[in-house]
């Protein structure tokens, strides 16, 4: 095992799906995966093993925040071989246009973490992208199974509570679509490591209108975010 996940060698799959929240990932497993089985249960941070269209896919929880979500998807690529990665998450839509349960791929992720600028000496603005071939085939599927899906940039926050609610309407006005946690640092372990890593997000809130989803709206029925993932995964 590593420090954080209790797979044996050979039990994480390639591709992994990366929900925050770990019953999530237990959902997704019991939902769309086959023959799934448990390999960690560190943390009840849980990662399941097993197929999707005869392919092997994991799904593991990484919880909130880039901090977190650093750790597990440094350990899924060093420790476990894993080389892509599809964050399956839920976020705050900060512009009028979006709805509740609409689905958005991020291209890139602006950030106020100061992970990169402590990993750059803080003399670059390092812009964390996402990987163009899992992309594309996120869109692809998105398309053939008639979802619509935005692609845009998002904000990846540190802090889910903040009291500056003018700065997202700064954001939007610069392209940014909606705000969620992770993405920053996912794309930039990624690219650091040789590995393929995109994020797909489902609004679970519109920040502009105040409407929200409930708790169990966010541990489950993102359906077709994570068809999408699965897809774009196995391709
Ligand atoms: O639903 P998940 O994947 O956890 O993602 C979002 O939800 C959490 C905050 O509620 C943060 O982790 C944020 O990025
Ligand atoms: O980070 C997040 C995730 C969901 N909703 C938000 O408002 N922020």
């Amino acid at each position: 095992m590593s420090t954080h996940i209790g797979a044996k060698p050979g039990e994480i799959a390639e591709r992994v799906l990366m929900p925050g929240d770990p019953l999530r990932a237990k959902w997704i497993a019991e939902t769309f995966l086959e023959d799934a089985t448990c390999y960690s249960t560190v943390r009840n941070m849980f990662g399941f093993t097993g197929t999707y269209r005869g392919e092997r896919v994991s799904v593991q929880g990484s919880g909130m925040g880039m901090p977190s979500a650093s750790i597990y998807s440094h350990e899924l690529i060093n420790d476990y071989g894993v080389n892509t990665l599809i964050r399956v998450g839920s976020c705050g839509a900060i512009t009028d246009d979006i709805g509740l349960r609409d689905v958005i791929a991020a291209i890139g992720a602006s950030t106020d973490s100061n992970m990169n600028r402590f990993r750059f000496d803080g003399l670059i603005d390092y812009a964390p992208v996402a990987d163009f071939g899992l992309l594309r085939g996120a869109v692809d599927a998105a398309e053939a199974r008639g979802i619509p899906m935005r692609v845009g940039q998002v904000f990846a926050a540190d802090a889910f509570y903040i009291e500056k609610d003018r700065f997202y309407d700064r954001l939007a006005d610069y392209g940014v679509l909606a705000v969620e946690m992770e993405t920053a640092a996912l794309y930039t372990i990624a690219a650091r490591y040789r590995a393929r890593a995109l994020t797909i997000l489902t609004v679970s809130d519109q920040l502009k209108t105040h409407q929200h989803a409930t708790a169990e709206e966010r541990q489950e029925s993102f359906s077709q975010m994570i068809e999408v993932a699965l897809d774009a995964a196995i391709k």
